[in-house]
Formats: structure tokens, C-alpha cells, sequence
């Protein structure tokens, strides 16, 4: 895969034009390193454009489990491509492996994190993650749920605190018995 080269330079160019923009003095003492920082954080959390999560799944292992395996409650942020503000929440990530192919479980999360480190949508972050794991490890299933707040409506436009969005995508057997989807959904739902 091409690296995509994170153009710092560009981004405090930028950054310092919104300040201007906006109204601001780039100059004043509090701001005089903001655009620096701004591009070195977009750095740390665009993280996921220089990533292949696929090279995640590469190392499995036999393990003749062929039963479901649950990741819940991993943290999630993500940033939304519309407003360029967080979205966070947990995600739930299910497989049952096939053929004994087992992954490291860390690995999982990387995966979720990996594609939510990316302008994002969370529809299409939950698709993809379930994508890659389906498509890398070829289980019998893959379920991947998503519940998130979008702080692009909790501090402007509806302004709706607390609102969460759910989505899920499912894969395989999942998709296909409703019994083994309903057990998994009420796994991510039952309080430990
Ligand atoms: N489906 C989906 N929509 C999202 C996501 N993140 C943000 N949005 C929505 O994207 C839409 C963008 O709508 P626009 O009308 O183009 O933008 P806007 O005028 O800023 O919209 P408002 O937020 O309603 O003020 C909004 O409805 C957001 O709530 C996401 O992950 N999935
Ligand atoms: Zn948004």
C-alpha cells in the first residue's frame, strides 16, 4: 500500500489561516504554536491514513475454537468527515473463527482503531471493520457494532447531547441465522 504522506506543513498553513479567518491574531503568545500543534495532533489521530489493518489479521493462530469470540466495549474515536469533529463511543467486535483460525484478540481493536483514525462515517467504519475481518480470516461470521456520539450534534447544529447512534453490520452466519445474531447482540447488551 502507498504511504500517505501527512503534509504537516500544509496543515499549519492552513490552521494559521482559519485563526485569521476567524478573526483571530496567529500572532498573540497563546497562539503562536497552535497551528504546529493542531498539525501534529492531526497527525497522531489521521494515524489510520498510513495504515493497512488487513497486515493486522496476518498472524493467527490454530486454536480449534469455532465458537463466537466478543471483544465488547472497546473506546472508540473517530473523526466525521462532514465536520472534521470527534465521534466516540465503544465498539463491539465478534467473529466465530473457521478452520481454527484464531487471532490475537488485541488485534481486533487494532483493526477498529486503525479504520476510525480517518475522516469517517460511521456506518462505513462499522462495514469496513467487519469487511476486514471477514475477508482476512474468512470465519464462519463477523458481527461489528458501533455506538457513538457525534460532537458535530452535541455542540452545534441540533445540538442533541447525549444522542447516540448505533450501527451494526454482520457477516456470514450472522446475517444468515437470526438466532446466532440475536445471541450476539444480547452478549454486547448484557451488563458484565
Ligand atoms: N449517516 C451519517 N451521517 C453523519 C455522520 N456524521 C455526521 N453525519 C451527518 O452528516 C450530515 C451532514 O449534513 P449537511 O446538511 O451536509 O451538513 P449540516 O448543514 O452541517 O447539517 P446539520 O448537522 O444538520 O446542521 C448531518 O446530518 C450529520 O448529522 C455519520 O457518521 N453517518
Ligand atoms: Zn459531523
Amino acid at each position: 500500500m502507498q504511504k500517505k504522506v501527512i503534509d504537516e506543513a500544509k496543515i499549519e498553513e492552513a490552521v494559521h489561516m482559519i485563526l485569521e479567518a476567524i478573526g483571530e491574531d496567529p500572532e498573540r503568545e497563546g497562539l503562536q504554536n497552535t497551528p504546529k500543534r493542531v498539525a501534529r495532533m492531526y497527525r497522531e489521530i489521521f494515524a489510520g491514513m498510513n495504515s493497512n489493518p488487513r497486515e493486522f489479521l496476518q498472524v493467527s493462530f490454530t486454536e480449534f475454537h469455532d465458537e463466537l469470540v466478543l471483544v465488547k466495549d472497546i473506546p472508540l474515536y473517530s473523526m466525521c468527515e462532514h465536520h472534521l469533529l470527534p465521534f466516540y463511543g465503544k465498539a463491539h467486535v465478534a467473529y466465530i473463527p473457521r478452520g481454527g483460525k484464531v487471532v490475537g484478540i488485541s488485534k481486533l481493536t487494532r483493526v477498529a482503531e486503525a479504520y476510525a483514525m480517518r475522516p469517517q462515517l460511521q456506518e462505513r467504519l462499522t462495514s469496513q471493520i467487519a469487511d476486514c475481518i471477514n475477508d482476512s480470516l474468512k470465519p464462519f461470521g463477523v458481527a461489528v457494532v458501533i455506538e457513538a456520539e457525534h460532537m458535530c450534534m452535541t455542540m452545534r447544529g441540533v445540538r442533541k447531547p447525549g444522542a447516540l447512534t448505533v450501527t451494526s453490520a454482520v457477516r456470514g452466519i450472522f446475517e444468515t441465522r437470526p438466532e446466532t445474531r440475536a445471541e450476539v447482540f444480547s452478549l454486547i447488551n448484557q451488563k458484565i
